[in-house]
Order: C-alpha cells, then structure tokens, then sequence
C-alpha cells in the first residue's frame, strides 16, 4: 500500500491496475504467470497455519482471479493442507465437472495454465453444488471467484457457498474465509455490491495497492492485506 501522507492511501481503479499489469509485462520485468504465482505465494501467506484436521476450500472462478485460486490450491496442499477445489467453468480442463454449465472458462489464459498444471498434479475439481457434501470441521474457504473483473450480478455463483455455510454454521463448524484481491460480490472501482449477500471474508488479500472496494470494506471493519507482486512504484 502507497501512503503519500501518514493517513492518506492511494487507491488504484481496475484498469489502471491492468493498465501497470500490462506496462509491467510489456517492460519484460514479469510475465502474466509470474504475477499470477506471486498473487498466489502472498495469499497463501496469510493463510493461519492451522492444526490438522483443516481443509482448504477453494473457490476457483473462470478469470484470472480463479487462477490465483489455482496457485494457492497448489500451494497448500504441498503443504499438508486437505485442499478441495470447487471451480464453476472449468468444465474443459476436468471432465469430472459434467457438461458445461452458463459460467465458462476461457482457454489460453494464465489461468487456464494453473488449472491444467493443478490437474496434471494430481488435482480434481468439484461443481459449486459440492460445497453441500463437505463436512463440518475446520474450514478455510478461500474466495477465488471473481476479482477485478467482476461487472453485473453473482448471486448464482454464492448460493451454494452461502447453502453449505449456513449448514456449517448450524453444525458449529471452524470456518475461517479470504478473499483473493476482492469479496466476490463487490464491483472493484464503486464498491457497490453486485450479489445480495456478497461474500464476507476475514482477510482480504489484494496486490500492489488498495482499489477504492478496499476503502470501503476497511471502513466496514474487513481486514485488507495488501501483497507486492514486483510491480514497482
Ligand atoms: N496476469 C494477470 O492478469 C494477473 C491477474 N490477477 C488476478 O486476476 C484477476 C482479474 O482477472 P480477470 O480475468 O480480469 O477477472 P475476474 O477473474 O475477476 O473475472 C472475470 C471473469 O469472470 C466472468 N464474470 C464476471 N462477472 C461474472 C458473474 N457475475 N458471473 C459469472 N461470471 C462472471 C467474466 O466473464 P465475462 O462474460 O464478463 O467475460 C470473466 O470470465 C484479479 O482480480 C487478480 O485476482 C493476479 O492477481 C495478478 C496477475
Ligand atoms: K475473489
């Protein structure tokens, strides 16, 4: 986070965020991937080392913010966490996932790279509507849905997040929750919010400088972590 005074912070707007992405990738100091495993490296970061029994629920969604997820879904299971990936739109990349759905993943992304090397790893995906078979326990789910990109209404997307943690809850369940870059249900520049129940992290992780969502949520009392990437100044 780039503070100019003691108390101010520079917020950046979905595009000029792509627009130091693309100046970054152009200028050759990263590629697309090397930011994308970055993203993933400092989420899984701020992940709390929890004893076992703990599962990783992640949240993969069909942009680039799912291929965060890809990473930290990588990332932690080499670490010894129980990880189960749940990824509407992957449909392609893991038959597993039945026919294709309304939500579709593009191919030849970053994303799509971290999906198939999760999948050439020995990983598997479930539909959303999996969350229902997952048992109460200690549970971090890590919202991978959707980011910077996120434009018109997900209630759809959260209904079987927000089905299963009500169950969850019910059961007395442990249940922790993190946001990759933003809350899936806030649109990124206005911080208005695009699903009835948004999804509500206690950690938002979020890359090279706070957009003005981060205002708000820090205002409504969400923690927001703020990760370098190597996009300089
Ligand atoms: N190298 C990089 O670009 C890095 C990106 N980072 C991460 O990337 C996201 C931004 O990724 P992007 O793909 O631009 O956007 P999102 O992943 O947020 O979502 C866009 C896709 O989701 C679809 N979409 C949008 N709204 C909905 C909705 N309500 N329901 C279903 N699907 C939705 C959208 O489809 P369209 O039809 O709108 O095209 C897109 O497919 C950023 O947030 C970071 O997490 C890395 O962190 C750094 C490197
Ligand atoms: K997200």
């Amino acid at each position: 986070m780039k503070r100019t005074g003691p108390e101010v912070v520079q917020l950046v707007t979905s595009a000029q965020m792509r627009a130091i992405e693309n100046a970054a990738m152009a200028a050759g100091q990263a590629t697309g991937l090397q930011l994308m495993e970055r993203a993933g490296e400092a989420v899984a970061e701020a992940v709390p080392d929890w004893p076992a029994p703990r599962l990783a629920a992640i949240l993969c969604g069909p942009g680039n913010n799912g291929g965060d997820g890809f990473v930290v879904a990588r990332l932690l299971a080499a670490r010894g966490w129980q990880v189960q990936v749940f990824a509407p739109g992957w449909e392609a990349v893991f038959p597993e996932l039945g026919p294709p759905g309304p939500v579709r993943a593009r191919q030849g992304t970053d994303a799509c790279t971290n999906a198939r090397r999760w999948r050439d790893e020995g990983g598997s995906c479930r539909p959303l509507a999996a969350l229902a078979e997952v048992e109460a326990g200690r549970i971090l789910v890590v919202d991978a849905l959707l980011g910077i990109g996120q434009t018109r209404p997900c209630d759809a997307l959260l209904e079987p997040y927000w089905r299963a943690r009500a169950r969850w809850d019910r059961a007395g369940a442990e249940v922790r929750t993190l946001s990759v870059d933003v809350p899936t249900g806030f649109d990124c520049d206005s911080g208005a919010a695009l699903a009835r129940r948004p999804f509500e992290a206690d950690l938002v992780v979020t890359f090279h400088s706070e957009k003005p969502v981060h205002a708000h949520l820090r205002a409504a009392g969400v923690a927001v972590r703020v990760a370098d990437i190597g996009l300089g100044s």
